[in-house]
């Protein structure tokens, strides 16, 4: 049977990414199944930022989205970034094509007050997604999505979990330039709900994290049966995962932005 997959390809490592993930995604796609990159590019856009003057602002992981910011966004992300990872994909054998949430209208969002041009995924078409991978392509998703009046810069783990979910896939991973998520001083194999959450109230889990252990919980408690946080620099490394069965999961921190 075919299995779908959602990789979040973090801009933090996309430069460093092992080589072993090619290999990984050419033998997931030839053996009949499916494959969603969704990626980010969040460092390269702070250097864009700074180039232009603009001082790079986060909440919670999520960059506070200007005019300036957001034009960045479209030049940096669907520009420089995609055109990238797209061109390593089928030199590695994967047919890759990128997109973002406009193409196809695929991914919609609504902005949040106090974060400008941030869009909050308000609902996904995957029709897209579907014509492409059914007919041997991986699409490569950036996280500009449709707003109501025009492109809204999403963050990239919250998109990448919004079409994970739409996209009714098996598996999601967060690739990262961590091994994983660290809590009391240490790289957790397992991590529950409640350890995540009483991490990011004392500050352990911040920045970038948040949105990924969001993320990683909202899988788990969507019923996405495998879940997993991995470095992108070694493949063999064994990540981070949600230790306890979906009841037990806690919700309140599903809604930072
Ligand atoms: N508890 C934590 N465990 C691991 N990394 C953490 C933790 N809290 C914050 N981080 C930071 O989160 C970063 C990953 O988030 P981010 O830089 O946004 O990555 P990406 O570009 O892959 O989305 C790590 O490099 C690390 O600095
Ligand atoms: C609203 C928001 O935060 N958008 C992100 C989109 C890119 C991203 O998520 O990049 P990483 O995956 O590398 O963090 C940003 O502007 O940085």
């Amino acid at each position: 049977m075919t299995k779908r997959k959602v990789i979040k390809l973090g801009g933090s490592v996309w430069e460093q990414l092992d080589a072993r993930y090619f290999e990984e995604w050419k033998a997931w796609v030839e053996t009949g199944n499916e494959l969603l990159i969704v990626h980010g590019g969040g460092p390269l856009l702070s250097s864009y930022c700074e180039q232009e003057g603009i001082k790079p602002v986060f909440r919670n992981g999520v960059r506070v989205t200007t005019d300036g910011v957001l034009l960045g966004a479209r030049r940096i992300l669907a520009g420089e970034v995609q055109s990238g990872i797209v061109q390593q994909l089928n030199q590695a054998g994967i047919p890759a094509v990128g997109m973002s949430g406009l193409d196809g209208a695929s991914v919609h969002g609504k902005t949040i007050k106090g974060l400008g041009a941030v869009g909050q995924i308000t609902h996904i078409h995957p029709r897209l997604f579907t014509v492409l991978s059914t007919n041997g392509y991986v699409p490569v998703v950036t996280s500009l999505v449709t707003g109501e009046q025009g492109v809204l810069n999403s963050n990239g783990d919250a998109c990448a979990i919004a079409v994970a979910k739409a996209w009714s896939v098996d598996r999601f991973e967060l690739l990262t330039d961590v091994e994983g998520v660290k809590v009391n001083g240490d790289y957790q194999s397992e991590i529950t709900s409640a350890a995540i959450e009483a991490a990011i109230a004392s500050g352990e889990i911040y920045g970038g994290m948040i949105p990924k252990v969001e993320a990683m919980m909202q899988a788990t408690q969507h019923g996405i049966p495998e879940v997993v946080i991995r470095s992108g620099k070694n493949a063999l490394a064994a990540g981070t995962r949600i230790k306890e069965e979906l009841h037990e999961c806690t919700t309140t921190h599903l809604s930072t932005y």
